[in-house]
């Protein structure tokens, strides 16, 4: 068998065009929806995300400010950047981007962002929400993989959805949303035992560790759904995920590819919460 691919640049750019589109039917031109990129220090891969964010951005119509700030800002000074963004009516999302130095407490930071506009979906009031089924801004990685899966139309309800790796920014909130789709859910983790066995059961498998080809084929049951969460950087510098990706897709039903699979769809789902933000801000206002 052959697993078919799920390409996230395709999908990715049907809704981008979507979006796009809605942005462009908008009357009035002061309405244009706002994101603020915050990015602290020079790291290079950092730095490399944040432009696809601006250049994604601008290609659908978003205005994107980008504040850099040096490694040495201080906690004090970053918070004030963020509650000035929240005062800001032209910023509708603001995103920080993480990592950030160990000086500076990403808790403090996430809980500074006003709920509605964490377009991010970090903030504990909206995992809260997320998690209680109320309408909230859901976090782009996990949200992108979703509509990847109904996009190739992947059926949800009732499966068998395995997570590898539990952080609060994939894996958690991943299984929420499988779990808000009726799907039945195992989270597995470093000290799971017989890691083996819960992979080969899974209908649904997704890979969120960070180790390079992780999950190899005899892992996967035959026409499971694989999706590659991994961004992992080879020694020849190329970008590899945390599935064996030549060894699954002799098992596999779907796979998504690294590069070209969730990456795109995290900023898609990016840029769909600073649009829903926008309207809602803008409903308020009217
Ligand atoms: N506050 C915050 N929000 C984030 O959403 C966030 C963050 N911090 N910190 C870093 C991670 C990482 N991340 C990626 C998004 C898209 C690609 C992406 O588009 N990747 C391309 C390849 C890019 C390449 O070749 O380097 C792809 O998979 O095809 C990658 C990584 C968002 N993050």
């Amino acid at each position: 068998m052959s697993a078919q691919l799920i390409s996230g640049k395709e999908v990715a750019a049907s809704l981008r065009e979507e979006i796009k589109q809605e942005i462009a039917s908008w009357k009035n031109g002061e309405q244009i929806p706002g994101l603020a990129v915050v990015l602290v220090g020079d790291n290079p891969a950092s730095r490399s995300y944040v432009k696809g964010k601006q250049k994604a951005s601008k290609e659908v119509g978003i205005h994107s400010e980008l504040k850099e700030l040096p490694e040495s800002v201080t906690e004090e000074e970053l918070l004030q950047i963020v509650k000035d963004y929240n005062d800001n009516e032209d910023i509708h999302g603001i995103l920080v981007q993480l990592p950030l130095p160990d000086h500076i407490s990403d808790k403090k930071v996430i809980e500074t962002i006003s709920p509605v506009k964490d377009v991010d979906g970090f903030h504990p009031i909206n995992i809260g929400r997320m998690m209680t089924g109320q309408e909230a801004f859901l976090p782009c990685t996990p949200y992108g993989i979703i509509k990847m899966l109904e996009y190739v139309g992947v059926s949800i309800e009732g499966k068998h959805a395995v997570i590898l790796g539990r952080s609060n920014i994939v894996g958690k909130p991943m299984g929420q949303l499988l779990l808000n789709k009726n799907a039945t859910v195992t989270h597995c983790h470093s000290r799971t035992k017989d890691l083996e066995s819960y992979m080969q059961s899974a209908d649904i498998l997704i890979a969120a560790i960070g180790r390079q080809e992780f999950v190899k084929g005899k892992d996967v049951k035959p026409g499971a759904v694989v999706i590659d969460v991994g961004m992992n950087r080879k020694d020849d510098g190329k970008l590899c995920g945390d599935v064996d990706f030549e060894e699954v897709s002799e098992k596999a039903s779907y796979l998504t590819p690294v590069p070209g699979g969730v990456g795109p769809m995290t900023i898609t789902m990016l840029l769909y919460n600073t649009l829903q933000s926008a309207k809602r801000f803008h409903r308020q206002e009217a």
